[in-house]
């Protein structure tokens, strides 16, 4: 038998209160692209954190090519040729994609020949870039390249990938896919974490499946349906979202001519968007991350003010009064960036609960906070969501980021708004998860709730909403019934067709 690239012999890693890792046995052979699977919290950060060296485990040892393996540090993972591209960017807006490259590089040559390298390694892997773009000027999807070139720079031989995808156009998949392919027939192996099943078997050879730490199963994707593997994750019969039709009721919110200047230097202006949406009905935004998407839900929740007019909720102007005042009327927002803008990363469940919750639960009197109360509201999130965590005193970081993803929307649902705005609900949630949120949604909107749900996933918007609108360059198309609509009326839509319904249709 040949020696495998890497082998993980009895990994466990314990948190307080949580033992995350648990005696995690696999191996990833030469030219192997290995699927890690796992519901949220599961613990798989946590592992490809460990082989990247930035956790150390408590027991367990590893060993590449027959060697023993024990990274203090990811620069020592980097030198063994281990490189990984986070779910999170680090990037710099402000600085070109070489000076960023740079950065990240542990002995960057001199400027111009890492941007000469840059151009030829990106052509070569089928990603161009141009090194001397600014980063602020890139989509989600050419920031991702910028992250796979910097790795690739590196020449690893095991290249660790969470959740690529999550942020690419289902074109920009096909893409990272063939470069994926291509690493791999230069007898490159690939570690591979996603929660999208498809893609997963499109892609891999082998699964590990990770359940509380522990492996619970091995399997070929490619002999599996995506409901199999899923189950596998769960360990039971998966739920599907299901919905009852109703008579949407009277308009909740709604937004006339609704203009706003860039943010920031690399924001989107919002060009007279029109939107409304009726008690039981929920609105799906689609379109690619960077076309307005969060400056539409700060023009919502209030972050950004407007004209007095151009947002109504249930008749009042709202447009110029401020999250805090639209929450009292019952207009909520879950945003997309969980850590940092829906969670105060070092605070703990209790605080963030306090955070949005304050005036609906009445977590505040005369000034004082009612920390029992307020603590109660966080228990019956964490419990009514499936939250997996030891308790509400956990600070928001030590979560899974589906499980604070959880956290966020349950927190909203249960104030129970009359209108709820989310950014990508489920955005790195994992299959049952995705399934629960969706359905809390739909059970709002039957409860008599408008809805807006931002997505960059299709089939989230599908299942969920009734009427579908892309926005694009911060301009939003008329929205049309989702019943009916194809996949190629909607990529239509996406690429910007507004107005023009007869080639749409
Ligand atoms: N720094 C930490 N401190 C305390 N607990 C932690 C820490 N990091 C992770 N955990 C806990 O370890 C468990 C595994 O988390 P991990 O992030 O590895 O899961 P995951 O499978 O990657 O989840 P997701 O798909 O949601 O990203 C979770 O219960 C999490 O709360």
């Amino acid at each position: 038998m040949t020696t495998p690239l890497l082998s993980l012999q009895g990994l466990t890693k314990e948190y307080p209160g949580v033992v995350a890792n648990s005696d995690v046995t696999f191996d990833i052979g030469e030219g192997e692209v290995h699927a890690l699977l796992g519901e949220n919290g599961a613990g798989k950060s946590t592992l490809v954190k460990m082989i990247y060296g930035l956790v150390r485990p408590n027991a367990g040892t590893m060993r590449w090519r027959g060697e023993a393996y024990e990274p203090h540090a990811p620069a020592q993972a980097r030198a063994s040729g281990v490189a990984m591209v986070f779910q999170h960017f680090s990037l710099f807006d402000a600085m070109d994609v070489a000076e960023n490259v740079a950065l990240g590089m542990d002995n960057p040559p001199p400027i111009r020949e890492l941007a000469a390298k840059i151009t030829e390694v990106s052509n070569n892997y089928g990603l161009p870039l141009d090194p001397d773009r600014m980063v602020g000027d890139l989509s989600a999807g050419e920031r991702q390249r910028v992250e796979i070139i910097r790795c690739l720079l590196q020449d690893p031989q095991l290249l660790i990938m969470d959740e690529p995808t999550s942020v690419l156009t289902p074109q920009e998949v096909d893409i990272l896919f063939r470069t994926l392919r291509q690493l791999r027939a230069e007898g490159k192996s690939i570690l591979y974490i996603s929660h999208k099943l498809e893609e997963i078997r499109a892609l891999c050879e082998n699964a590990t499946v990770l359940r509380l730490g522990k492996v619970v199963g091995k399997a070929d994707p490619r002999q599996e349906s995506a409901r199999s593997l899923a189950e596998m994750m769960v360990g039971q019969v998966l739920h599907q979202p299901s919905r009852e039709a109703a008579a949407p009721g009277k308009t909740l919110l709604e937004v006339t001519n609704l203009s706003l200047p860039p943010q920031s230097a690399f924001g989107t202006s919002l060009k007279e968007i029109n939107i409304t949406v009726r008690a039981g009905e929920i609105l799906g935004i689609g379109g690619v991350a960077g076309n307005g998407q969060d400056e539409l839900l700060g023009a919502l929740s209030g972050e950004m003010r407007s004209a007095r007019e151009a947002v109504r909720m249930a008749g009042e102007p709202v447009g110029h009064i401020g999250p805090t005042a639209r929450r009292a009327l019952g207009l909520l927002c879950a945003p997309e960036e969980r850590l940092g803008h829906a969670a105060a990363p070092d605070m703990s469940l209790s605080e963030n609960a306090l955070l949005t919750g304050a005036y609906r639960e009445r977590l505040v009197k005369r000034g004082f906070v009612n920390w029992g109360k307020t603590r109660k509201f966080a228990e019956r999130v964490i419990e009514t969501f499936d939250v997996r965590t030891p308790g509400a005193h956990v600070a928001a970081r030590a979560l899974s980021g589906g499980n604070l993803q959880k956290f966020v929307i349950g927190r909203e649902i249960m104030q129970r708004p009359s209108v709820l705005v989310v950014n990508q609900p489920t955005w790195g949630v994992d299959a049952s998860a995705a399934a629960a949120i969706r359905q809390a949604l739909l059970d709002l909107a039957a409860a008599g709730a408008a809805v807006v749900v931002i997505s960059q996933d299709l089939d989230e918007i599908l299942e969920v909403a009734d009427s579908f609108a892309a926005l694009n360059a911060g301009r939003l198309s008329a929205p049309r019934p989702v019943q009916g609509l194809t996949m190629d009326q909607i990529g239509l839509l996406l690429g910007g067709a507004e107005g023009d319904s007869d080639a749409a249709a």
